[in-house]
């Protein structure tokens, strides 16, 4: 870049302008006082200072949800409706506290009042039943909370030493290959329970059975090839991950009847070549994890495993997802920067990184929640 074009004033577009104007007047109190009161602004200011409001009020919003599930709120109404003096005694709560708490429940939608006064699920705490993997991940969120009491002090210090950073005891760790069982349990208990909402969506988007053997790299204590196994009968499983992960895999597809149709490898992907042999490989919630360096050396031993003409299916949450903006600038960007390791990237810094490693093409699956799980697919060239 020569020196000129450092100093040419930066192009400002129409909507950039815009933006400006609109931002510049919201910052008027005058203004805000007249489009709260007119009705032809009142709608978009009411809007504004609701969003602003739930920013605010985040937190609040969270730990009602962590008490919830902490007293089994949701299993308790959802074997039948209780008036208030019934739950108390079930939560272990004054009639007072029970009321609060399942009144700020219900203004979430996590519970609701009936007509004759009972409490019953609302429509967010039913999508909880049932799926003991957002319980699981809410509970957990207690350590990511705790590391984020002071944001400005961890923006500034070095990464790692978080109480998350050594729950996912592989992100710090200078041989990961060495964590022992008994720092991988908590992180893999918790990957399983939340796993079955997301090889729903994985397998909603791609027909396994076209396939003969597959590899999932970090595949974790195997429940997402289990989810694949049941759909692709024919299809023999492979799975790599961290030595003393895989010992738990091979127990769990020894209990699940899978001992003969799933070959488990124990290794550093850091370090070590991928076990070669399948025509497909699986990465699904790992990618993000990892910082660029790690991520592109781990996405070129996977090409250097995979046949020509061979395919990667990768899979997670990704950052610029339309209608989940916050999912994955604000969420997984402060959860990975608390973490110690790793970014959520966008589809097209995948599909860039993918570029780099020696994929040719690749193409965006659709799945039917891109908030939990996208999808790319990408292929070894002839
Ligand atoms: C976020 S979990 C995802 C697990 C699983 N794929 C899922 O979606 O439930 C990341 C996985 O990658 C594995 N992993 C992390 N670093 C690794 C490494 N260097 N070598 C092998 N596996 C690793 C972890 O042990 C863990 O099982």
């Amino acid at each position: 870049m020569s020196g000129a074009d450092t100093l040419a004033a930066p192009q400002v577009s129409l909507l950039d302008r815009f933006r400006a104007f609109r931002e510049g007047m919201a910052a008027k109190p005058g203004f805000r006082r007249w489009a709260a009161r007119f009705p032809l602004t009142r709608p978009f200011a009411r809007r504004r200072a609701r969003a602003l409001f739930d920013i605010c009020a985040g937190f609040v919003y969270t730990q009602v949800l962590l008490a919830c599930v902490q007293l089994r709120v949701f299993a308790i109404l959802s074997e039948a409706p209780l008036t208030t003096a019934r739950l108390a005694p079930r939560l272990s709560l004054s009639i007072e506290a029970t009321e609060r708490l399942m009144a700020a429940a219900a203004a979430l939608q996590l519970t609701a009042r009936r007509g004759d006064g009972a409490w019953t699920l609302g429509q967010l705490g039913a999508a909880m039943i049932g799926n003991d993997g957002i319980a699981a991940m809410v509970e957990h969120h207690a350590m990511l909370y705790a590391d984020l009491t002071d944001p400005v002090a961890m923006l500034r210090r070095p990464r790692g030493g978080n109480a998350l950073s050594d729950y996912w005891a592989y992100s710090g760790a200078e041989q990961p290959g060495s964590v022992s069982a008994d720092r991988i349990r908590d992180y893999t208990a918790l990957m399983a329970a939340s796993q079955p909402m997301v090889a729903e969506e994985v397998l909603a988007s791609y027909r396994f059975d076209r396939h003969v053997r597959v590899l999932d790299v970090g595949g974790g204590n195997g429940a997402f090839l289990r989810a694949v196994a049941a759909e692709a009968p024919r299809l023999e499983l492979m799975l790599f991950d961290l030595p003393a992960v895989a010992e738990e895999a091979r127990a769990r597809f020894a209990a699940a009847g899978l001992g003969g149709r799933a070959f488990v490898h124990g290794g550093d992907f850091t370090q070590d070549e991928l076990p070669r042999g399948a025509d497909l490989v699986t990465l699904v919630r790992v990618l993000h994890d990892h910082d660029d360096d790690v991520a592109l050396s781990l996405l070129r031993r996977i090409r250097a495993a995979l046949p020509v003409g061979g395919a990667l299916l990768l899979a997670e949450p990704m950052a610029g997802t339309s209608g989940a903006e916050p999912m994955g600038e604000a969420y997984f960007g402060f959860y990975l920067l608390a973490m110690g390791r790793g970014r959520p990237r966008t589809p097209e810094e995948i599909r860039t990184m993918l570029l780099a490693a020696g994929f040719s093409e690749s193409r965006m699956l659709s799945t039917p929640t891109p908030l939990l799980t996208r999808a790319v697919l990408a292929r070894v060239p002839a």
